[in-house]
């Protein structure tokens, strides 16, 4: 049967990037979507800020919301201090399986633990599954109608501390517009807007990023 565009993409990074050279996984993966098929990875240009937002941050908790083929997840792990626990959730098994695999090409396999599930069901776990008290930085890129329900279990969890870091893909694209309502009018947060365009095309997006004030 036809292979899928996460295979696809698997493929080209397995041809195309040096094992253990992060970069040039997330050069290929890039490429790929530039130049073979469109896929909703954050991107270059809005994984720029990413990186400049976990390099400030320097976190030592990190979770990721929506691991897809693991584009970001690389981005992030690459600029993580050692001891660093790293957390993503992946609701699609087939993508997991991907994105193990060129988290793997990366050479960061042991920098990150990708856990199949739905967010819903998982954050309620993080404490007891994983050791976690707090998160110093969450990447929320998963499914943008859970952005809102999902701060909110964060908050009932007690996994957020005073300047722990949100940072939102796709606010705008495909947008999120109850979760930026409630963090621009919560006094509990404070807000930054990032203005970009969604991954490999013209059509603005942009990341919010949001500073928990406990
Ligand atoms: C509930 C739960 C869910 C998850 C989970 N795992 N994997 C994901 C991926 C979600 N990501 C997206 O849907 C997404 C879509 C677009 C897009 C698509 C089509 C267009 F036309 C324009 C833009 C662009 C993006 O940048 C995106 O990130 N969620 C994990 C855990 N628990
Ligand atoms: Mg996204």
């Amino acid at each position: 049967t036809r292979s899928t565009r996460p295979q696809r993409m698997l493929k080209a990074v397995q041809k195309n990037a040096t094992k253990g050279s992060p970069e040039s996984v997330i050069s290929a993966i890039d490429y790929f979507c530039k130049h073979s098929e469109w896929a909703m990875n954050v991107g270059d240009e809005k994984g720029s800020i990413l990186d400049s937002v976990v390099t400030e941050v320097n976190p030592s908790t990190v979770l990721e919301l929506g691991t897809y083929c693991g584009y970001s997840t690389v981005r992030i792990a690459r600029l993580l201090s050692p001891g660093t626990k790293f957390i993503t959730l992946e609701f699609n098994p087939a993508n997991v399986t991907v994105a193990r695999q060129i988290i793997a090409h990366a050479g960061l396999q042991d920098k990150v633990t990708v856990v199949e599930g739905s967010s819903g069901d998982l954050i309620p776990q993080m404490k007891e599954r994983f050791g976690i008290t707090t998160f110093d930085f969450i990447f929320l890129d998963h499914w943008k109608d859970r952005y809102l329900p999902d701060i909110k279990l964060f908050e009932e969890c007690g996994l957020l501390r005073k300047g722990s870091v949100l940072l939102a893909d796709n606010v705008i694209c495909p947008g999120a517009p109850e979760y930026l309502e409630y963090v621009r009018n919560s006094p509990r947060y404070e807000n930054r807007y990032y203005p970009a365009h969604l991954e490999y095309t013209k059509v603005e997006d942009g990341l919010e990023k949001s500073v928990f004030l406990g």
